[in-house]
């Protein structure tokens, strides 16, 4: 890594391994060690104020990888730095300065109205009060947390858990967001919600955010830029419209003719279906649909059409299978 990137680079990991030996018991004394390469040789940087997603299949080494950022996993090798910290090394240090969200788990107190976790929050980061005050106000407007302030945490629906546990995260004011599935299990208000306010917090305060998740659609509304991880190596680091070439994703051109037709035959796109006078054409989504309506316009009796845009979903399957596969915008390692 050159001087110059590193200087704007906020989450610095270079060659970064986690290997955990897993013992099997084999026999009556008998122990097996497997080794488990959960991450392996990762390198990427995110700078200040970048919304970043991480994703992968299951077991690819998205939590390790989190969980190394945050000091709680100790690197088996290679540099991490987040904000100039080790995390390991200096985990309390750094801990004033992340602020951790996981879906599945929460960092609540379950017994105990949702304030008091709060008031537990001030005293353990030790927030300066005016400090604390100001963050409480304004994350329980945006969050829209004042009548739940007084709810014991286990009484609230998952949707209002999850807001709690956003602001927790919030308290101490972090530069840095890790949220581990955020909107898992939430209704479709509920994630909306979640969303608007990260992009709210991402503009308004310019805090890093690196998102973990399996709902491709909290990555195409809130991130422009997306890492995937899988087998614990990063096969792509870019934008969504590098990893839809990547994928070698398509577009659907759906026509409606004026009657019954043959599939019809234009260049660049293919018929895939075929439906009485409708039919469905597929053309790669890095070409324009332009070209291609003018050609069917001029040669059909053409009613209606519209495009679809590629099912993400898709794209990401057939990276996942196709991971041997050099892609464009995958970092070496
Ligand atoms: N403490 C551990 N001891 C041994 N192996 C582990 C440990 N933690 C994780 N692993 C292994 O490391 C690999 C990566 O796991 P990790 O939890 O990072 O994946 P993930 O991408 O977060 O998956 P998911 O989407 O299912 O949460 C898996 O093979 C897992 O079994």
């Amino acid at each position: 890594m050159d001087r110059e990137s590193s200087v704007d680079a906020f989450i610095e990991l270079d060659r970064v391994e986690k290997v955990f030996d897993v013992r099997k018991k084999t026999g009556f004394l008998k122990r097996e060690v497997r080794r488990v390469r959960a991450v392996d040789a990762i390198s990427f940087t995110v700078a200040r104020g970048e919304m970043v997603g991480y994703i992968g299949p299951n077991g690819a080494g998205k939590s390790t990888t989190i969980k190394m950022l945050t000091g709680i996993l100790v690197p088996s090798g290679g540099r991490l730095r987040v904000a100039g910290i080790d995390p390991s090394r200096e985990r309390t240090r750094l801990a004033h300065r992340i602020g951790v969200v996981f879906g599945q788990r929460t960092t609540l107190w379950w017994d105990l109205p949702l304030i008091d976790s709060y008031r537990l929050m001030h005293r353990m980061y030790r927030i300066p009060d005016a400090r604390y005050r100001e963050n409480l106000d304004r994350l329980v407007e945006l969050l829209e947390l004042e009548a739940l302030l007084d709810v014991p945490v286990r009484q609230l629906s998952l949707g209002q858990r999850m807001r709690g546990d956003i602001a927790a995260a919030l308290l101490h004011d972090p530069d840095v967001l890790y949220l581990d599935e955020p909107t898992i299990g939430l209704d479709v208000v509920s994630k909306a919600r979640v969303r608007e306010f990260l992009r709210e917090l991402n503009a308004e305060r310019g805090t890093t955010v690196l998102l973990t998740t399996h709902d491709l659609q909290d990555i195409e509304q809130l991130c422009s830029r997306v890492m995937v991880i899988d087998h614990g190596r990063l096969v792509y680091d870019g934008g969504l419209a590098g990893l839809h070439q990547a994928g070698e994703s398509e577009r659907t051109l759906v026509v409606d003719l004026e009657r019954e037709l043959p599939p019809i035959g234009v260049a660049g796109a293919q018929v895939v279906k075929v439906e009485g006078p409708r039919q469905w054409l597929a053309f790669p989504a890095s070409a324009s649909a332009a070209p291609l309506v003018a050609r069917i316009a001029a040669e059909y009796p053409l009613v209606d059409l519209s495009v679809r845009e590629p099912d993400i979903e898709a794209v990401i399957a057939r990276m996942y299978v196709e991971r041997e596969t050099v892609v464009p915008g995958a970092q070496s390692s």
